[in-house]
């Protein structure tokens, strides 16, 4: 079985930058929120079960999923946004096995999971990658690159374990508080230390 990474990081640390680059170094990545997408786009029974819990008024005219509008009522209420997970994340895990099932003995598999630290199955990895920066960071790249606003942003770190939960399940942490050079370099080195850890348990499988 392939290296199974776990990568994870509170909203707008890194982590889809960090991944973009491990897929580049070449990872195969498996990542959670474009699977989350997957499973409610339009016509999926998974989008099916939300209008049934939900109601059709979090549709677009379109016909699919408002994803501001969910956002706006799961970020701000805990029972909303348990309600939405218990029907999306079965589903999320469901693809990631199936996708997982096609990786080569010895490449590295890379699940880009923002909750992680909140799923409890982290033990379930080889190794687990923290993309690491300080919360005002994270606030930050929320309101500059994406445009949302200071309430907005604190809504989706409330609805995040913190940052000390996410950093006690790490086997290793990218510091993301400098340039995107300065993260290239450190994650060409996890990289290396992940790669010698496939190589590893593909000898340890024969
Ligand atoms: C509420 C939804 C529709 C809002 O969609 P939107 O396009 O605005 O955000 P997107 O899905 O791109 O998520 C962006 C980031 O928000 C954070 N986030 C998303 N869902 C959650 C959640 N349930 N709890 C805490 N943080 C979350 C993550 O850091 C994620 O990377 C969407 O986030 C969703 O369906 N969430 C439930 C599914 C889920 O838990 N996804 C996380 C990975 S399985
Ligand atoms: N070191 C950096 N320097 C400057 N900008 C950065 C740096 N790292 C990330 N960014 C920018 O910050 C934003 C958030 O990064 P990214 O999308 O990788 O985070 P994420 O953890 O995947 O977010 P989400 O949890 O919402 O999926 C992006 O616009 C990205 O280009």
């Amino acid at each position: 079985m392939a290296l199974r990474v776990g990568l994870t990081g509170g909203v707008a640390s890194g982590k889809s930058t960090v991944s973009s680059m491990l897929v580049g170094l070449g990872a195969l990545l498996i990542d959670a929120d474009v699977l989350a997408r997957e499973v409610v786009a339009r016509g999926t029974p998974g989008l099916d079960a939300v209008v049934a819990e939900f109601g059709p008024s979090l549709l677009t005219p379109d016909g699919d999923l408002d994803r501001p509008a969910m956002g706006a009522l799961v970020f701000g209420d805990s029972e909303q946004r348990m309600r939405l997970e218990a029907i999306v994340h079965p589903l999320v895990h469901e693809r990631m096995a199936a996708l997982e099932a096609g990786a080569g003995v010895d490449d590295v598999v890379v699940h880009d999971i923002p909750l992680l630290a909140e799923s409890g199955r982290s033990d379930t990895f080889d190794a687990v990658v923290v993309v690491d920066c300080p919360v005002d960071l994270q606030i930050s790249r929320m309101m500059s690159e994406r445009g949302w606003s200071r309430p907005e942003a604190e809504s989706r770190i409330a609805a995040q374990a913190s940052r000390e939960d996410r950093l006690a399940i790490a086997t290793h942490v990218i510091d993301n508080t400098g340039t995107l050079e300065e993260l290239r370099d450190r994650v060409v080195a996890v990289f290396g230390e992940l790669r010698e850890l496939a190589v590893t348990k593909a000898r340890e499988a024969i």
